[in-house]
Protein backbone atom coordinates (compact mmCIF):
# COMPACT_ATOMS: atom_id res chain seq x y z
CA UNK A 1 0.00 0.00 0.00
CA UNK A 2 1.16 3.44 -0.66
CA UNK A 3 2.00 5.42 1.96
CA UNK A 4 -0.08 8.77 1.31
CA UNK A 5 1.63 11.15 4.21
CA UNK A 6 5.00 10.77 2.38
CA UNK A 7 4.20 10.86 -1.35
CA UNK A 8 3.64 13.76 -3.66
CA UNK A 9 1.12 13.41 -6.89
CA UNK A 10 4.21 14.08 -9.51
CA UNK A 11 6.22 10.61 -8.41
CA UNK A 12 3.13 8.88 -9.98
CA UNK A 13 3.76 11.27 -13.29
CA UNK A 14 3.00 8.94 -16.38
CA UNK A 15 5.80 9.52 -18.46
CA UNK A 16 5.92 10.37 -22.02
CA UNK A 17 2.20 11.57 -22.47
CA UNK A 18 0.81 14.78 -22.69
CA UNK A 19 1.07 16.65 -19.65
CA UNK A 20 -0.67 15.71 -17.53
CA UNK A 21 -1.89 12.23 -16.35
CA UNK A 22 -1.20 10.41 -13.23
CA UNK A 23 -1.84 6.81 -12.16
CA UNK A 24 -1.76 5.12 -9.04
CA UNK A 25 -2.17 1.36 -8.41
CA UNK A 26 -3.66 0.35 -5.30
CA UNK A 27 -5.00 3.85 -4.52
CA UNK A 28 -7.65 2.20 -2.32
CA UNK A 29 -7.29 -1.65 -0.47
CA UNK A 30 -9.38 -4.57 -1.24
CA UNK A 31 -11.34 -4.23 1.75
CA UNK A 32 -11.99 -0.87 0.95
CA UNK A 33 -13.05 -1.90 -3.22
CA UNK A 34 -15.58 -4.12 -1.44
CA UNK A 35 -17.17 -1.59 0.67
CA UNK A 36 -17.46 0.71 -2.01
CA UNK A 37 -19.42 -1.92 -4.36
CA UNK A 38 -21.40 -2.92 -1.27
CA UNK A 39 -22.94 0.54 -1.35
CA UNK A 40 -22.92 1.58 -4.90
CA UNK A 41 -25.21 -1.99 -5.48
CA UNK A 42 -27.57 -1.16 -2.18
CA UNK A 43 -28.50 2.09 -4.22
CA UNK A 44 -32.27 3.07 -4.32
CA UNK A 45 -33.02 1.18 -7.84
CA UNK A 46 -34.08 4.47 -9.64
CA UNK A 47 -30.89 5.61 -8.53
CA UNK A 48 -29.33 3.85 -11.95
CA UNK A 49 -29.77 5.74 -15.08
CA UNK A 50 -29.69 3.24 -18.12
CA UNK A 51 -28.08 3.84 -21.16
CA UNK A 52 -27.00 1.73 -24.30
CA UNK A 53 -23.80 1.02 -23.17
CA UNK A 54 -23.54 1.26 -19.46
CA UNK A 55 -25.49 2.04 -16.26
CA UNK A 56 -24.66 5.21 -13.93
CA UNK A 57 -25.27 6.77 -10.60
CA UNK A 58 -24.90 10.36 -10.64
CA UNK A 59 -24.26 12.30 -6.73
CA UNK A 60 -23.84 15.37 -5.94
CA UNK A 61 -26.30 17.22 -8.44
CA UNK A 62 -26.72 17.49 -12.31
CA UNK A 63 -24.35 19.67 -13.62
CA UNK A 64 -26.18 22.73 -16.43
CA UNK A 65 -25.18 25.64 -17.76
CA UNK A 66 -27.08 27.37 -14.73
CA UNK A 67 -25.20 25.99 -12.56
CA UNK A 68 -25.73 22.72 -10.31
CA UNK A 69 -28.03 22.72 -7.19
CA UNK A 70 -25.66 21.11 -5.20
CA UNK A 71 -26.39 17.95 -2.94
CA UNK A 72 -23.68 16.74 -0.01
CA UNK A 73 -22.06 13.47 -1.71
CA UNK A 74 -22.56 10.72 0.85
CA UNK A 75 -20.07 10.04 3.24
CA UNK A 76 -19.38 6.50 1.82
CA UNK A 77 -18.13 8.30 -1.32
CA UNK A 78 -15.74 10.46 0.65
CA UNK A 79 -14.55 8.20 3.21
CA UNK A 80 -11.72 6.32 2.20
CA UNK A 81 -10.75 8.49 -0.57
CA UNK A 82 -11.44 12.42 -0.17
CA UNK A 83 -8.03 12.31 2.92
CA UNK A 84 -5.77 11.02 -0.07
CA UNK A 85 -6.81 13.68 -2.59
CA UNK A 86 -6.09 16.42 -0.23
CA UNK A 87 -3.11 14.55 1.18
CA UNK A 88 -1.67 14.51 -2.78
CA UNK A 89 -3.53 18.17 -3.55
CA UNK A 90 -4.94 16.89 -6.60
CA UNK A 91 -7.67 19.34 -6.69
CA UNK A 92 -6.12 22.37 -4.93
CA UNK A 93 -5.23 24.38 -7.84
CA UNK A 94 -9.17 24.87 -8.21
CA UNK A 95 -9.79 28.04 -6.59
CA UNK A 96 -13.15 27.79 -5.15
CA UNK A 97 -13.24 24.00 -3.88
CA UNK A 98 -9.82 22.14 -3.06
CA UNK A 99 -11.77 18.74 -3.20
CA UNK A 100 -14.70 17.42 -6.03
CA UNK A 101 -18.45 17.94 -5.36
CA UNK A 102 -19.65 15.94 -8.09
CA UNK A 103 -18.96 12.22 -8.85
CA UNK A 104 -20.44 10.26 -11.38
CA UNK A 105 -20.54 6.16 -11.22
CA UNK A 106 -20.37 3.74 -14.49
CA UNK A 107 -20.91 0.35 -14.45
CA UNK A 108 -19.79 -1.35 -17.93
CA UNK A 109 -20.31 -5.16 -18.16
CA UNK A 110 -17.91 -7.11 -20.30
CA UNK A 111 -18.48 -6.12 -23.57
CA UNK A 112 -19.50 -2.11 -22.69
CA UNK A 113 -17.34 0.44 -23.51
CA UNK A 114 -18.26 4.16 -23.33
CA UNK A 115 -17.51 6.67 -27.17
CA UNK A 116 -14.91 9.02 -27.61
CA UNK A 117 -16.10 12.05 -25.41
CA UNK A 118 -14.50 15.09 -23.49
CA UNK A 119 -15.58 15.63 -19.93
CA UNK A 120 -16.02 19.47 -20.97
CA UNK A 121 -17.05 22.64 -19.61
CA UNK A 122 -19.15 22.56 -16.63
CA UNK A 123 -16.39 20.25 -14.67
CA UNK A 124 -12.73 22.18 -13.22
CA UNK A 125 -10.66 20.43 -15.68
CA UNK A 126 -9.41 18.12 -13.06
CA UNK A 127 -11.14 14.38 -12.94
CA UNK A 128 -10.26 11.65 -10.63
CA UNK A 129 -11.23 8.16 -11.39
CA UNK A 130 -11.32 5.16 -9.39
CA UNK A 131 -12.02 1.56 -10.57
CA UNK A 132 -13.20 -1.15 -8.95
CA UNK A 133 -13.63 -5.15 -9.23
CA UNK A 134 -12.30 -4.90 -13.29
CA UNK A 135 -9.50 -3.61 -15.02
CA UNK A 136 -10.39 -1.82 -18.31
CA UNK A 137 -8.19 0.07 -20.95
CA UNK A 138 -8.82 4.20 -21.51
CA UNK A 139 -7.54 5.05 -25.15
CA UNK A 140 -6.97 8.50 -25.74
CA UNK A 141 -7.42 10.49 -28.71
CA UNK A 142 -6.28 13.83 -29.93
CA UNK A 143 -9.09 16.16 -30.81
CA UNK A 144 -9.64 16.92 -34.34
CA UNK A 145 -11.04 20.05 -35.62
CA UNK A 146 -14.77 20.42 -36.51
CA UNK A 147 -14.32 20.17 -40.12
CA UNK A 148 -12.34 17.04 -39.91
CA UNK A 149 -15.14 15.60 -37.03
CA UNK A 150 -17.92 16.40 -40.20
CA UNK A 151 -15.66 14.01 -42.64
CA UNK A 152 -15.08 10.96 -40.17
CA UNK A 153 -17.85 8.89 -41.15
CA UNK A 154 -17.72 6.88 -37.39
CA UNK A 155 -16.49 8.59 -34.29
CA UNK A 156 -15.24 4.99 -33.73
CA UNK A 157 -13.13 4.81 -36.86
CA UNK A 158 -10.64 6.78 -34.84
CA UNK A 159 -7.09 5.63 -33.96
CA UNK A 160 -6.05 6.38 -30.34
CA UNK A 161 -2.53 8.38 -29.52
CA UNK A 162 -2.12 5.75 -26.46
CA UNK A 163 -3.70 4.11 -23.92
CA UNK A 164 -3.51 3.43 -20.46
CA UNK A 165 -4.63 0.31 -18.37
CA UNK A 166 -6.69 0.93 -15.25
CA UNK A 167 -6.66 -1.83 -13.10
CA UNK A 168 -8.80 -2.08 -9.89
CA UNK A 169 -8.08 0.15 -7.12
CA UNK A 170 -6.34 2.17 -8.84
CA UNK A 171 -6.73 6.28 -9.62
CA UNK A 172 -6.50 8.14 -12.81
CA UNK A 173 -6.01 11.81 -13.02
CA UNK A 174 -6.48 13.34 -15.96
CA UNK A 175 -5.48 17.41 -15.89
CA UNK A 176 -4.48 20.42 -18.67
CA UNK A 177 -3.77 19.13 -22.18
CA UNK A 178 -5.22 15.89 -21.47
CA UNK A 179 -8.27 17.26 -19.85
CA UNK A 180 -8.66 20.06 -22.19
CA UNK A 181 -6.96 18.77 -25.80
CA UNK A 182 -7.89 15.26 -25.60
CA UNK A 183 -10.78 12.58 -26.17
CA UNK A 184 -10.75 9.85 -24.02
CA UNK A 185 -13.00 6.47 -24.48
CA UNK A 186 -13.55 2.45 -23.75
CA UNK A 187 -13.56 0.20 -26.73
CA UNK A 188 -16.49 -2.10 -26.45
CA UNK A 189 -14.68 -5.31 -25.84
CA UNK A 190 -15.18 -8.44 -23.77
CA UNK A 191 -11.04 -8.92 -23.71
CA UNK A 192 -8.35 -7.37 -24.52
CA UNK A 193 -4.68 -8.01 -26.20
CA UNK A 194 -2.61 -5.68 -24.39
CA UNK A 195 0.29 -5.84 -27.36
CA UNK A 196 -2.29 -4.02 -29.68
CA UNK A 197 -2.35 -1.30 -27.57
CA UNK A 198 -0.07 1.42 -27.22
CA UNK A 199 -0.34 1.28 -23.49
CA UNK A 200 1.77 4.27 -21.49
CA UNK A 201 1.48 3.15 -17.84
CA UNK A 202 2.61 -0.69 -17.80
CA UNK A 203 3.85 -2.09 -14.44
CA UNK A 204 6.71 -4.25 -15.20
CA UNK A 205 4.99 -7.03 -13.82
CA UNK A 206 2.00 -7.17 -15.95
CA UNK A 207 2.78 -8.90 -19.34
CA UNK A 208 3.11 -6.53 -22.28
CA UNK A 209 1.74 -9.71 -24.17
CA UNK A 210 -1.15 -10.44 -22.14
CA UNK A 211 -4.58 -11.28 -23.01
CA UNK A 212 -7.11 -10.14 -20.28
CA UNK A 213 -10.57 -11.12 -19.92
CA UNK A 214 -13.09 -8.21 -18.50
CA UNK A 215 -15.58 -8.52 -16.51
CA UNK A 216 -18.04 -6.12 -14.83
CA UNK A 217 -16.35 -2.86 -13.73
CA UNK A 218 -17.95 -0.08 -11.29
CA UNK A 219 -15.96 3.66 -12.11
CA UNK A 220 -16.11 6.41 -9.69
CA UNK A 221 -15.31 9.29 -12.12
CA UNK A 222 -14.97 12.33 -8.94
CA UNK A 223 -14.77 16.12 -10.53
CA UNK A 224 -15.44 19.61 -9.33
CA UNK A 225 -18.22 21.89 -10.54
CA UNK A 226 -17.52 25.59 -10.03
CA UNK A 227 -20.83 26.67 -10.52
CA UNK A 228 -23.14 25.89 -8.33
CA UNK A 229 -26.64 27.34 -7.25
CA UNK A 230 -27.43 27.15 -3.33
CA UNK A 231 -30.68 25.35 -2.30
CA UNK A 232 -33.07 27.96 -0.36
CA UNK A 233 -32.04 31.11 -1.96
CA UNK A 234 -35.01 32.39 -2.28
CA UNK A 235 -36.20 31.11 1.07
CA UNK A 236 -37.28 34.52 3.39
CA UNK A 237 -35.33 35.39 6.13
CA UNK A 238 -37.01 35.99 9.36
O1 LIG B 1 -15.25 4.80 -16.59
C1 LIG B 1 -14.32 5.56 -16.83
O2 LIG B 1 -13.17 5.36 -16.43
C2 LIG B 1 -14.55 6.79 -17.67
C3 LIG B 1 -15.83 7.50 -17.36
C4 LIG B 1 -15.94 8.78 -18.12
O3 LIG B 1 -15.20 9.07 -19.00
C5 LIG B 1 -16.97 9.76 -17.76
O4 LIG B 1 -17.85 9.44 -16.94
O5 LIG B 1 -16.94 10.88 -18.28
FE1 LIG C 1 -15.27 11.17 -19.46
Amino acid sequence: MVDFDNVNLKDFKIENIPDSGFYIRDFISEKEEQELLNKVYSAPKPKWVTLKNRRLQNWGGKPTERGMIAEPLPSWLKDSIFSKFSQLEIFNNCSKFKLPNHCLINEYESGQGIMPHEDGPFYYPTVATVSLNSYTILDLYKRRTEEKLNLEQNVTNFIPEFSLLLEPRSLLVLQDDLYKTYLHGIEERKSDNLSQKNIMNLSDDVNSDAILERSTRVSLTYRVVEKVMKVGIFKKNT
